[in-house]
């Protein structure tokens, strides 16, 4: 037996997980007698796939929490002057990182007043580097002014200037390779959730970013729900949760384990400082997409919704 491991696979599998090192050990059920060569090698062979299991599970759960703001067509100087002195005089959340979606005329402006720390994104940008496009701006011009991050894909512009999911993922797939971190927002209509179609319509658009986007490592997704955008109407942590699932699972099945694994999917939908500690709990939200509150300074109590 001793020459042949796979002849005694009698091994407790309970998990003994050094709280330091958090790499379990297979352990040896209770013998007399010293453990046979035999039984050491399986014992450690199945450390192994145990560790590789579970460092998936914790890259899983380290998925830094990410909380974006978007602030659409709204402020001015003055105001966007009073909100960037807010955060930078507040204790931010370390472990969260902060991306500020500001009008592309003030972006360089905010950049100038946030904290180094807070990223700042386009809420838009066409997908091309440069040409005759009268009122686009590229991902190359929001690079240059100093943004780190492009918000594409939101219902706004999905239903207002008619963006089709194919464009959107063109736009994706650009800004991803001039360097640029997406937001890659979702969501269903009240309609489509009416009628039962909300995973339908979430895969689909998935899909057409997945037709375009070959490394999802600089991509953050925002499901954001349209019924509950700027309308009060949160979805509770249940609905966003049952969702993120969903996508986490689709991520499984059309991307990878290891993408799914480590994708980051924020949650966008009236988010509060009032409703914010409750859906960052749920294991699959894994931050936020705020409109209106990213205007107050309740956006730092979103902001420090972990803590
Ligand atoms: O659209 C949103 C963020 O992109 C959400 O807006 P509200 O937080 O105002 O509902």
């Amino acid at each position: 037996m001793d020459n042949n491991p796979s002849a005694d696979i009698s091994v407790d599998l309970r998990l003994s997980v050094s709280s330091k090192a958090h790499k379990p050990t297979a352990v040896f059920p209770k013998l007399s007698k010293r453990p046979s060569e035999g039984q050491k090698k399986v014992s450690k062979l199945l450390s192994e796939i145990l560790y590789a299991n579970f460092s998936t599970n914790s890259k899983m759960s380290a998925r830094k929490f990410c909380v974006g703001g978007n602030w659409k067509m709204n402020g001015d100087q003055k105001s966007i002057a009073e909100i960037c002195k807010t955060l930078s005089g507040a204790a931010l959340d370390p472990n969260t990182e902060v991306v500020i979606g500001c009008p592309a005329i003030y972006l360089m402006y905010a950049r100038n007043l946030l904290p180094c720390t807070v990223g700042v994104a386009g809420q838009n940008a066409y997908k091309v580097a440069k040409g005759a496009f009268t009122g686009e701006i590229s991902p190359s011009m929001l690079k240059d002014i100093g943004a780190d991050w492009v918000i594409l894909g939101h219902s706004e512009r999905r239903a207002i200037f008619n963006e089709s999911d194919e464009l959107i993922a063109e736009k994706a797939e650009h800004a991803l390779a001039e360097g640029l971190k997406v937001i890659a927002c979702i969501g269903e209509t009240l309609d489509e959730r009416e009628a039962g179609k909300t995973n339908e319509v979430v895969a689909r658009q998935m899909c057409a970013y997945a037709k375009k986007v070959r490394d999802w490592t600089n991509v953050v997704v925002a499901y954001e729900p349209v019924w509950a955008i700027g309308t009060g109407k949160t979805a509770t942590p249940e609905q966003a949760q049952e969702v993120h699932a969903f996508l986490r699972q689709w991520l499984t099945d059309n991307i990878s384990k290891e993408v799914s694994a480590a994708l980051r999917i924020q949650y966008g939908g009236s988010v509060t400082a009032a409703n914010a500690k409750e859906l960052a709990k749920k294991p699959d939200i894994d931050g936020f997409l705020v409109g209106g509150a990213s205007l107050k300074p309740e956006f730092v109590d979103i902001i420090n919704a972990r803590q």
